[in-house]
């Protein structure tokens, strides 16, 4: 057998969608380059596994939603590459009282927008019921992304494959040693780089503690909820309704969000865009006894805004978020070593924008001028990030 090669233009550890569509984006500028991932692929025991994600026009910030044409296109060109649709519109309704400075500002991000009242929204979507004086602002763009089939389609896709990009899975990376060439010790070899990315998902905090960061990073376990329509596709619902999420909504301010019925037939996915903190190894030690805070505020929900839907889920599952103070993203360089680049806290948002986070990631990487503006996502926007600096 050959010797393993052991030298590379650059290395991305985490092979969730942010580091593969790095990856994807460093093969593409013909850099030589390998994705390590510690588990086996497929796996679900990250952030970006199971059938379905949103993909939405709609944001509040600017600073996102200027970069979805871009990534729509991305989206689009993958699914050109692999001969795989990946992509269903459905449109997106962001329920919540008029006025309401975040709904404003995804209305404003729409450019050409439709807002509907309570009787308007059900005319059109008969499955659902506004409360007196609500509004809904529609996203005639927005869809579901089919998450595992893009996942695989990033990695074992023409693009990355074609230009040589190597993916090893079932290796866990041990340890890094900075310098202007850095060494990547795994459970199964020793690497060396000029360039680091690092997009490790919910073990980045822990992981990038060994090069001196300390970034306030918070995995959360999200229950992922799935609720059986009681009469399948009389009640509006079904696969043709859109997705929707809630903003300033009193009962939940972290907000609801939903799927239709896509992944499981007569059942629509609905979930709490909030979790309890855990460490990504101890996911599954919740006691059964807990008390489920998320469940409770999805049942009443659901009893109000979605009456077709039964108010106990049929089908829980378990998924990870990684979130910042701000929710907003970490996409940068490591303060003192800028060869290793960071991509992490995406916070519950980041699948829909991972192919336009890929491309800045691997821009970074080359020493480049990013082509966006990085402001909101530095990591020394958090004070005291380098307080355990080597
Ligand atoms: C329930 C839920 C719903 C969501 N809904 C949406 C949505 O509708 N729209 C949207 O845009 N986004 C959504 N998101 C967010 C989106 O899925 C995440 O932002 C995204 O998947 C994060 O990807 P990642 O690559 O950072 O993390 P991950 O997918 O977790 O990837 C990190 C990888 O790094 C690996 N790793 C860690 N440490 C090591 C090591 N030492 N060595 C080797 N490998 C390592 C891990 O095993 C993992 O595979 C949702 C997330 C959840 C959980
Ligand atoms: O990124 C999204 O579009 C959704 C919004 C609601 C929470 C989960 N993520």
């Amino acid at each position: 057998m050959a010797p393993q090669k052991s030298t590379y233009d650059a290395i991305v550890i985490g092979a969730g969608i942010q580091g593969s569509f790095t990856a994807y984006h460093l093969a593409q500028r013909h850099q030589d380059t390998l994705l390590l991932e510690q588990f086996l692929l497929p796996h679900s025991r990250g952030s970006s596994h199971g059938q379905s994600r949103i993909i939405r026009s709609a944001y509040p910030q600017e600073y996102y939603s200027c970069m979805m044409p871009e990534c729509f296109r991305l989206w689009q060109q993958l699914e050109a590459e692999t001969g795989t649709t990946l992509y269903r519109q459905t449109g997106l309704v962001v329920l919540g009282p008029p006025g309401e400075p975040e709904l404003e500002a995804c209305r404003r991000s729409l450019g050409v927008d439709e807002v509907l009242d309570a009787a308007a929204l059900s005319r059109r979507f008969p499955g659902f019921r506004l409360q007196a004086g609500q509004v809904a602002v529609l996203d005639s763009t927005a869809g579901v992304l089919f998450a595992d089939r893009a996942l695989r389609a990033v990695q074992v896709g023409a693009v990355f494959r074609r230009h040589g990009g190597t993916l090893r899975d079932g290796e866990k990376v041990l340890s890094i040693q900075p310098g202007a060439t850095v060494t990547v010790t795994t459970t199964a070899g020793v690497y060396k780089t000029p360039r680091l990315i690092i997009t490790a998902g919910a073990w980045a905090g822990a992981f990038v503690e060994q090069l001196g960061l300390r970034l306030p990073l918070q995995p959360l376990r999200i229950d992922v909820c799935y609720w059986r329509e009681k009469q399948p596709g009389s009640a509006g619902l079904g696969s043709v309704s859109p997705c929707f999420l809630t903003l300033g909504l009193s009962q939940a301010p972290h907000g609801i969000y939903g799927l239709p019925s896509i992944e499981y037939p007569g059942l629509m996915k609905v979930c709490h865009h909030h979790g309890s903190p855990t460490d990504p190894e101890k996911r599954d030690q919740a006691p059964s006894s807990a008390p489920r805070p998320d469940i409770a505020v999805l049942s009443s929900f659901i009893s109000s805004y979605l009456p077709g839907l039964e108010t106990q889920p049929a089908v829980m599952e378990t998924c990870l978020y990684t979130n910042t103070p701000d929710e907003d993203f970490i996409l940068d360089r490591h303060p003192k070593f800028s060869n290793i680049v960071i991509g992490a806290g995406f916070s519950g948002h980041g699948f829909k924008l991972a192919p336009v986070v890929g491309k800045l990631l691997c821009e970074l990487s080359l020493g480049e001028e990013p082509s966006y503006n990085m402001a909101h996502f530095a990591i020394t926007r958090f004070p005291g990030v380098l307080g355990a600096a080597q």
